[in-house]
Formats: structure tokens, C-alpha cells, sequence
């Protein structure tokens, strides 16, 4: 009953990639708590490979965040899934189905993984926002000293989910995040919870940006993070629609295509296999070949 796992990670954004094919149940909330309080499969969020329910894609993916939730888009995840099946059918290019939409996953001659993210959505209802808004460029929103907040009028998007950018002039490591993060994350503004960032653009080509992840907390990569800060950068001209993103991790390429879509490039990383029960999350580790 028990399936195969990857431990993974894309730009140390932790992945566990779960073979679910062949099978009609799903890896429960539970499950993902449990195997997130073991210190080997700590993880952020956990990709799980379906049978296609769409003709014409080649797998469902279900994505659960480290505290049980859904998400219904993770770039790294994302690049980490087209490498396990790369890997295992020399075939290189994906489409994909999730809750958001259908994606293209596809890897590159360099090893890197580019994923089409689909486009995103500003409209206050998309994100969403529990009020109106007609520009979700700079929405009102602020904490800290109420004369002096530390951060304040991010840009809203949805990349599938919902995430909000907060732009900054210092260092972003200057910033308590994991103090704010909790509390904007579970904001009255956002009824279905949000990502938050924060993201200091250092030319018209590099943001450098930090996340707290809804459902995960602080990570070392966010790849939908990195998708929405070009994204509400170049709408709010602070950058032009191709970038280059610095997180924790590392860096990832995005481009804001003419097609409205947005693509993601980056790294993906196999670290170990085993087998885990997606009811329980009990696992073992494959013994080293
Ligand atoms: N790590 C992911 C994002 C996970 C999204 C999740 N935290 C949520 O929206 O609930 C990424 O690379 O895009």
C-alpha cells in the first residue's frame, strides 16, 4: 500500500514528490503533518503525481502544503515533478494539470527545468481579497507603527494562488519576516490566506526577495513568489517582464512572456528515494544502491 517517494528540493525550497499514479486515494492532511515533523522529510510542500484526469496531459498533480492545506500552484515543486519523470522516461516535456489549470513543464539540454505558470490574474475577486480594490497594484495594507509602518501597500496577484508583494528600499534581511509573515498571511484582507513577500528591486532586471510561504513558513525559494514580484514589478514599473529573482536559495529566471504567460526557470535536486503510506505518512528510506 505504500507508495515511492522522492526527497527533493528546487533551490532548497523542500519537495517531496509522491507517486500517487494507479491509485484513487490521496496523500490525507495527516499524513503530510506527520511526515513533516520527521527532521529527514521536513518539507515544504509535497507534490503528488496523479493518473491524468484531462486527455491530452500526462498527470494530475495535487499539491499539499507542510501543514496539511492545499495549494493550488508551486513552481519549484513543479520543476522538481518534470525531473523525477524526465529522469524515469527520457521524455523531457510535460503538461500538467492541477486545481489552477493546465502547465507545460519542460527540461532543458543544461539540466535547468523551465515551467509555464500559466498567467496571472490582478482582479480583487481572483486573488482573492475579502474587499474591493479597482488596483491591485498598491492595495492598503500596512504593519507596524500606524505612522510608521515597516511595510506597507503591497502589489497583489494570484499565480494560481495568492500572493502578496511588499517592496522595500533596505535589505530584506533587514526585515522580521518570520514575526510579520504569520500575521499577514492570516490577514482579514486575504480570506483564503496568502504568501507574502518582500522584495527590493536592485535593477530594472534583479529583485532580491525573501517569502513566508502560506501553509509553510518562511523558505529558502518561492518559484510562484518569484513569478508575482516580476509580474507586479514591470505592472508597477519598478522592473521590466524579464528578471532575474534572488532568494535565500538561490536565483531563478522569470520571464513575463508577450503571451501573458509566465515562465520559470530553475534547478531541480534529487537528494534520496523511499516509500511512504499516504494515509498514515509512515515511511522507510531506500537502502542506498
Ligand atoms: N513553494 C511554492 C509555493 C507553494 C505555495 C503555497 N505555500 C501556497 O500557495 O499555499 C513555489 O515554489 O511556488
Amino acid at each position: 500500500m505504500n507508495v515511492p517517494f522522492a526527497k527533493m528540493n528546487g533551490l532548497g525550497n523542500q519537495i517531496i514528490v509522491a507517486d500517487m499514479r494507479g491509485r484513487t486515494d490521496r496523500v490525507s492532511a495527516e499524513a503530510a503533518v506527520n511526515i513533516n515533523a520527521r527532521a529527514e522529510t521536513r518539507f515544504d510542500q509535497i507534490m503528488a503525481i496523479h493518473d491524468p484526469r484531462t486527455p491530452g496531459t500526462n498527470n494530475y498533480i495535487e499539491i499539499i502544503n507542510s501543514d496539511g492545506s492545499r495549494a493550488e500552484a508551486c513552481g519549484n515543486g513543479m520543476r522538481c515533478v518534470v525531473q523525477a519523470l524526465t529522469a524515469e522516461q527520457g521524455r523531457h516535456r510535460f503538461i500538467f494539470e492541477t486545481v489552477a489549470g493546465i502547465l507545460f513543464g519542460e527540461e532543458g539540454e543544461d539540466g535547468l527545468i523551465t515551467v509555464d505558470m500559466g498567467t496571472p490574474k490582478f482582479a480583487w475577486y481572483e486573488i482573492p481579497l475579502a474587499e474591493e480594490f479597482a488596483d491591485t497594484r498598491q492595495v492598503e495594507l500596512q504593519i507596524g507603527p500606524i505612522d510608521a509602518p515597516v511595510l506597507h501597500s503591497p502589489s497583489v496577484a494570484s499565480m494560481g494562488n495568492p500572493h502578496a508583494t511588499f517592496w522595500v528600499k533596505d535589505d530584506v534581511w533587514s526585515f522580521a519576516l518570520d514575526r510579520f509573515g504569520p500575521l499577514l498571511e492570516n490577514h482579514p484582507l486575504f480570506p483564503e490566506r496568502a504568501n507574502i513577500s518582500i522584495a527590493q528591486v536592485t535593477a530594472p532586471d534583479r529583485i532580491i526577495l525573501r517569502t513566508w510561504e502560506r501553509g509553510a513558513g518562511l523558505t529558502e525559494a518561492c518559484g510562484t513568489a518569484a513569478c508575482a514580484a516580476v509580474v507586479n514589478g514591470a505592472r508597477t514599473r519598478r522592473t521590466a517582464r524579464k528578471a532575474t529573482v534572488t532568494l535565500p536559495g538561490g536565483d531563478l529566471a522569470v520571464e513575463w512572456q508577450p503571451d501573458d504567460h509566465v515562465a520559470l526557470t530553475g534547478p531541480a535536486e534529487w537528494e534520496w528515494g523511499g516509500q511512504l503510506d499516504p494515509a498514515t505518512g509512515a515511511w522507510t528510506r531506500d537502502e542506498a544502491a
